[in-house]
């Protein structure tokens, strides 16, 4: 039986759910089911099927252009796949009430996209005023969100062209996490930080998971950001799924994966 199967699940990781037998229940924060995508005549996506365990990092890994961007923007319901289901606890996604279903999920990508012409502050504060959040009740979440990444609070009214790359991405991750979304996008967003900037903020996530556990899910090339932050991945090879497993495995397939001819 082909690992790739698409009648089968991959529930992440390495074990198999024949969705007759099993059917899957709300237990996954996000199921995608028999996904198929194609921007013009080109399929990148061919039948995924996953069901990401709650309260994990999953680092989805891949060689450029096997597809993870495209999966994480068909998760958040900024693509809508050609074929196939994404379900978010349980609900398929309602595209005509994205918006709703967006407060669940942050998502932060490699450019940051804090807005210049906001404060570091009005930018992480931004959900919670277009969900009507109390502005006390707010203030209190961006402080301790600017805490726990160790961002100082001096920067609150700073712009974001007066911090530097690595304290940006950290207004990223906090205004990514100011709703308490249960599921956390991340796309490649250490990507264009120097080695120990990534490594200070790889702590902080740690820490922030261990304190508020979320489903995350991390698009990565980085096999070695995937062994410090993952507890499972997903392999994605030409828009299939080569491979999932947990973090003992890690090492051992990109042995096997970076050394292929
Ligand atoms: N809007 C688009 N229109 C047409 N083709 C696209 C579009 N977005 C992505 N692609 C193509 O789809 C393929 C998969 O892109 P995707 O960004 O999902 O891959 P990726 O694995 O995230 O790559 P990378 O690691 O380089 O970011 C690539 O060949 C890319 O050129």
């Amino acid at each position: 039986m082909e690992r790739n199967d698409s009648r089968f699940v991959h529930v992440v990781a390495s074990v198999y759910i024949y969705p007759n037998l099993h059917p899957l229940t709300t237990q996954y924060p996000v199921e995608l089911i028999n996904i198929r995508h194609h921007y013009t005549t080109v399929r990148i996506l061919s039948d995924v099927s996953l069901a990401f365990a709650p309260e994990c990092i999953t680092a989805i890994l891949g060689k450029s252009g096997s597809g993870k961007s495209t999966l994480l923007q068909i998760i958040n319901g900024m693509i809508r796949p050609d074929q196939g289901e994404v379900k978010i606890f349980g609900k398929p996604i309602d595209y005509g009430n994205i918006q709703a279903m967006r407060l669940q999920i942050g998502y932060v990508v490699q450019q940051v996209g804090l807005f210049p012409h906001l404060t570091i502050y009005e930018n992480i504060a931004l959900l919670g005023k277009i969900a009507h959040r109390p502005t006390d009740v707010i203030r209190k979440r961006v402080e301790q969100l600017m805490n726990m990444v160790q961002l100082p609070l001096l920067h609150l009214d700073k712009y974001p062209y007066q911090l530097s790359g690595g304290e940006q991405q950290r207004a990223g991750l906090c205004r990514a996490m100011l709703l308490e979304p249960p599921v956390l996008l991340m796309d490649e967003p250490f990507a264009s930080l120097d080695y120990e900037t990534k490594h200070s903020i790889y702590d902080h996530l740690i820490d922030i998971q261990k304190s508020e556990p979320r489903t995350i899910l991390l698009v990565s090339h980085d096999w070695e950001e995937a062994q410090i932050l993952a507890d499972r991945f997903v392999l994605l090879e030409h828009g299939k799924i080569k491979t999932t497993g947990d973090k003992a495995t890690i090492e051992q397939t990109k042995y096997n994966y970076t050394s292929r001819k």
